[in-house]
């Protein structure tokens, strides 16, 4: 399998180049030359396994030659044993048609450590295979700094900078990330939102200098390897509910659009997924793209649920290069001149071809507040505020034909987020008993502007203190 960038003008590399160069160099996204895809016969077969080899036989076509089956499949048992629910992955129903999809029960509590507890043993693999070393920058909005910190601590080759935004994550995600006691992970708190934290980081991997000199890696969903990983949870969901020979609905709360992205994946597979609905907080561009194609950036509102608090969906990049037919060069253009007047300029014809699989919805924190305490109240469900934004966007937008099942992705513990759950119910969701000293542990990190060479600056100390 190879893969090409959305963009056009960067060499084609197979899984463990796309695996170790996170972005593209032409600042595009990767994707694979082609779908792999299942028949229906191929779908019910996968039915009943457990997840760790659903995982592996549906990643295998991506990894092609980059790793033997027994390797994937002795890593897919690996990332997955530590999870704190036997199915891994279960689904709650929480009504006749709606059922959440419960991807926080990794290490971290969010649906991130379903794809970095793999990606992490994907980077061993391949850095010990080559000899080589990398240094892993990533923006996080508060989850997916904690997943990659996790599944990259203590590693020889491998160091970890993260960029969160000041005072915008909840204080247990922020706890997650800057109390791990490991010398290769640092945490840095840039005065600003997360956009800025993964310009940073693309501006990181735009410096062909400063990337080579490091050896990037990424562990956001620009990582094909992220959202390849995402997909085969959506392929549990469905098969559970009777897939291939009845099709489902997907509800994805959303921000950075890698979730529902890999949800796609897996209808380009062949698994019947016939809606998509896209949840957001207050920061709605992709509601309002998908109402009136309007793609336009505002500046970032923080909002209950804060990893949501994005203002430009790095992954739409992706499917908007699919929806214009693979065309890269179009796609460049379109990227450019987004980045230039804060407008993307989505053709008609390609807009509506999103709208044909793809609903929006939209959810500010008062209603957030009153779908936690509604869920509670109903089913004795204590969901997420990022969750919440996921049920209220199903039931907002549920699809007229009445034999569909919604999968909601419940994408963070309770836990993460107990202000605002226990504000809706009254109840204060508590933390692992593993994670019970969390606001005793010493936190560290520095505090940086939004500064490219200051950034730099920081990551080459810190990688340089490691190496020596
Ligand atoms: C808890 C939670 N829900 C939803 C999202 C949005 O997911 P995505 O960025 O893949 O759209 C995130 C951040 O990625 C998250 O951490
Ligand atoms: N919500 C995310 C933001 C980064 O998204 P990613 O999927 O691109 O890593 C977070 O929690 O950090």
């Amino acid at each position: 399998m190879r893969y090409l960038s959305t963009r056009g003008q960067a060499a084609p590399r197979d899984f463990e180049g796309v695996l170790l160069a996170g972005l593209a160099e032409d600042g595009g996204l990767f994707l694979p030359e082609s779908w792999p895809e299942l028949s229906p016969a191929e779908w019910r077969a996968l039915r009943g396994l457990p997840y760790h080899e659903l995982a592996a036989r549906l990643l295998r076509p991506f990894v092609g030659d980059s790793l033997t089956a027994g390797e994937l499949g002795a890593m897919t048992r690996d990332a997955y044993a530590g999870f704190g629910h036997p199915a891994v992955v279960p689904l709650a129903q929480l009504d006749t048609r709606i059922f959440a999809l419960e991807l926080f029960h990794g290490p971290t509590l969010a649906f991130k450590d379903l794809a970095l507890q793999l990606v992490g043993r994907l980077f061993d693999h391949a850095l010990a295979r080559r000899g080589e070393r990398i240094t892993v920058v990533g923006a996080t909005s508060g989850d997916t700094g904690s997943a990659a910190i996790e599944a990259c601590r203590d590693r020889a080759a491998i160091d970890v900078v993260i960029l969160h935004p000041e005072g915008r994550t909840s204080e247990v995600q922020r706890r997650q990330m800057t109390t791990v006691p490991a010398a290769n992970i640092a945490n840095l708190a840039i005065q600003g939102d997360f956009d800025d934290c993964q310009d940073l980081v693309k501006a990181m991997f735009a410096d062909a200098p400063f990337r080579a000199e490091m050896n990037l890696a990424a562990v956001n969903s620009i990582n094909w390897a992220r959202i390849a990983a995402q997909i085969p949870y959506y392929a549990a969901a469905a098969l559970a509910l009777g897939a291939p020979d009845r099709p489902v609905a997907v509800s994805v709360p959303t921000g950075n659009f890698g979730n529902v992205l890999a949800a796609w994946a897996a209808r380009r597979m062949g698994l019947p997924i016939e809606r998509f609905i896209v949840g957001s907080n207050r920061n709605d561009i992709l509601a309002r793209f998908l109402a009136a194609n309007d793609m336009s950036a505002r500046p970032v509102d923080p909002s209950l649920s804060p990893s949501m608090d994005i203002a430009v969906s790095s992954n739409f990049e992706r499917l908007l290069f699919e929806l214009l037919g693979r065309d890269a060069a179009a796609t460049a253009d379109i990227m450019t001149r987004f980045r230039a007047e804060g407008r993307m300029p989505v053709p008609d014809a390609a807009w509506r071809r999103a709208t044909a699989l793809f609903d929006g919805f939209a959810l500010d924190d008062q209603g957030t507040l009153e779908e936690i305490g509604q869920l509670y109240r109903e089913c004795g469900y204590l969901a997420d505020p990022h969750t919440a934004v996921g049920t209220a966007a199903a039931r907002a937008r549920l699809p007229a034909d009445p034999s569909l099942p919604v999968v909601v992705a419940a994408t963070a513990h309770p836990a993460k987020f107990p202000d605002a759950v226990e504000r809706a119910t009254g109840v204060r969701p508590p933390l692992p008993p593993r994670m019970a000293d969390l606001y005793g542990r010493e936190e560290r990190f520095s505090v940086l502007p939004r500064d490219l060479a200051a950034v730099e600056g920081f990551v080459r100390r810190h990688a340089r203190r490691n190496a020596g």
